[in-house]
């Protein structure tokens, strides 16, 4: 197939000419609110998401409910609330076709639901998603009673033979190349005959905070959930059937997308506030406040949002990111402008994202004259002088902008396929560019 134009597209990213003073208003969580589009889907009555993300992950959720049946309707509420979308649940159907794109929320979070579908469902994406880990799914609910047809890989393409209904019940998996494995079955399994049990047995595990959203937007729409953080057993999450409410649910603002925003501040010594910054959250960029104060910035959470600020220093870091892997390139665009090295830790999981995060973070800052090689589970980043040249994104959106990062460091960076920005953030480069006052 002959590669869209907009995805070679060359784009300068913008070098800083001082300090960056800005308040960026940052479009909703994709982890959220795809989230709250399959509880809304599974509900027993209507439900709304107020300023729900628009971007290419959430849309795919959006179309593939839809195509179970779903209904979605879109709107824009008075007084600047911003759009919403208000969710009628209704029996879901088969024979529906969903295309997952690149997308590990809608890949892993609705064959669960489909199975549910009284029809088969046929599930699709991008090259890149039939290589992305899915087995911990097609294997538990195929062990929940569901029928699936795969090509034996235990990848995407696959056809989940919805039957109305799923028995559920116990079952183990190994979760350590995804959370989302465990987050997938516990979203649909209140609507499962036994519920589930899932354990996990593999070593390690990687995104907690995103299996707590999970737990915690459950129980918001009445789930009964037990987790180990509730006294339960290691690795264990029960979740009792029951029907579940429909909600009002603002979506918060996507912490893991401010991140560029606020590495500029720190990369620039400037000043970026982040508006509708939550006071309690799940979501893993909350874990920026403090990583970026290490490396030298400094930040107030006011009820107004976040105030960042960079010193004009920027420090390397040693630090386990397992638990917030997605805030991985951003940390490494900010290590290899840094003043001493860094070692990113707990992430070999990455090499299973959107593209291999730690193969493409070490090519591509090498290219500008970096100094990192990648470890069994990370990245040791030692800083060196930068220069320009042509940022690869490989069609990951976390890769666009970890370059646009450096550029605002480094003259001449440019960066190749800076649409594919649109898998969660959609207006990047225009946010950036307004950020920077251009
Ligand atoms: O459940 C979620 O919303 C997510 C979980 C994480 O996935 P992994 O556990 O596969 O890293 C994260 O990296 C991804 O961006 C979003
Ligand atoms: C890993 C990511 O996405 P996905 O939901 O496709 O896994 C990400 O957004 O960094």
């Amino acid at each position: 197939m002959a590669p869209n134009p907009a995805d070679t597209a060359l784009w300068p990213a913008p070098h800083a000419s001082g300090a960056v003073d800005a308040t960026v208003l940052v479009p909703g969580s994709k982890s959220v609110t795809n989230r709250a589009l399959v509880l809304a889907s599974l509900a027993s009555e209507p439900g709304w998401l107020r300023r729900p993300l628009r971007s290419r992950d959430t849309l795919l959720m959006a179309g593939a409910l839809r195509a179970m049946g779903i209904g979605i309707e879109e709107g824009v509420g008075p007084d600047g609330s911003g759009e919403f979308w208000r969710v009628l649940p209704t029996g879901l159907h088969g024979p529906a076709t969903v295309d997952v794109g690149n997308a590990g929320t809608v890949m892993r979070f609705l064959p669960p639901v489909a199975a549910l579908a009284d029809g088969p469902v046929r599930f699709d994406g991008d090259p890149r998603s039939y290589v992305r880990p899915l087995h911990g799914v097609i294997d538990a609910l195929r062990v929940l009673g569901a029928r699936i047809d795969d090509d034996g890989r235990g990848a995407l393409p696959l056809t989940v033979h919805g039957g109305g209904a799923l028995d559920g019940g116990p079952v183990s998996i190994d979760a350590s190349s995804s959370s989302q494995f465990v987050s997938a079955l516990l979203l649909s399994a209140p609507r499962f005959n036994q519920g589930v049990e899932v354990r996990h047995t593999g070593s390690t595990l990687p995104s907690l905070p995103h299996i707590l959203m999970t737990v915690d937007m459950l129980r918001a729409v009445g789930a009964q959930v037990d987790t180990p953080e509730s006294g339960g057993e290691p690795n264990v999450w029960r979740v009792t059937p029951g029907a579940l409410l429909g909600r009002d649910l603002t979506i918060e603002p996507d912490l893991s997308n401010a991140q560029p925003f606020l590495a500029a501040a720190l990369v620039t010594g400037g000043k970026v506030v982040v508006p509708a910054w939550p006071e309690r959250t799940t979501q893993p960029g909350d874990r920026l406040r403090e990583i970026f104060t290490e490396m030298g910035g400094s930040c107030e959470l006011t009820e107004y949002g976040l105030e960042f600020t960079g010193s004009g220093a920027i420090h390397g870091i040693d630090v386990d990111l397992g638990e917030v892997g997605e805030l991985t390139p951003g940390i490494a665009a900010v290590a290899a402008l840094a003043d001493s090295p860094s070692t990113l830790r707990g992430v070999a999981h990455l090499r299973l994202h959107e593209t291999d995060r730690l193969a493409a973070l070490t090519k591509e800052i090498n290219e500008l004259g970096g100094d990192v090689t990648e470890t069994a589970d990370g990245l040791h980043i030692r800083p060196r002088p930068l220069h320009g040249g042509v940022f690869h994104t490989y069609e990951d959106h976390r890769m666009a902008t970890a370059g646009a990062i450096i550029g605002l460091a480094v003259e001449g960076v440019v960066i190749e396929n800076v649409a594919t920005t649109a898998k969660t953030l959609p207006d990047f480069p225009e946010l950036w560019t307004g950020m920077l006052g251009i």
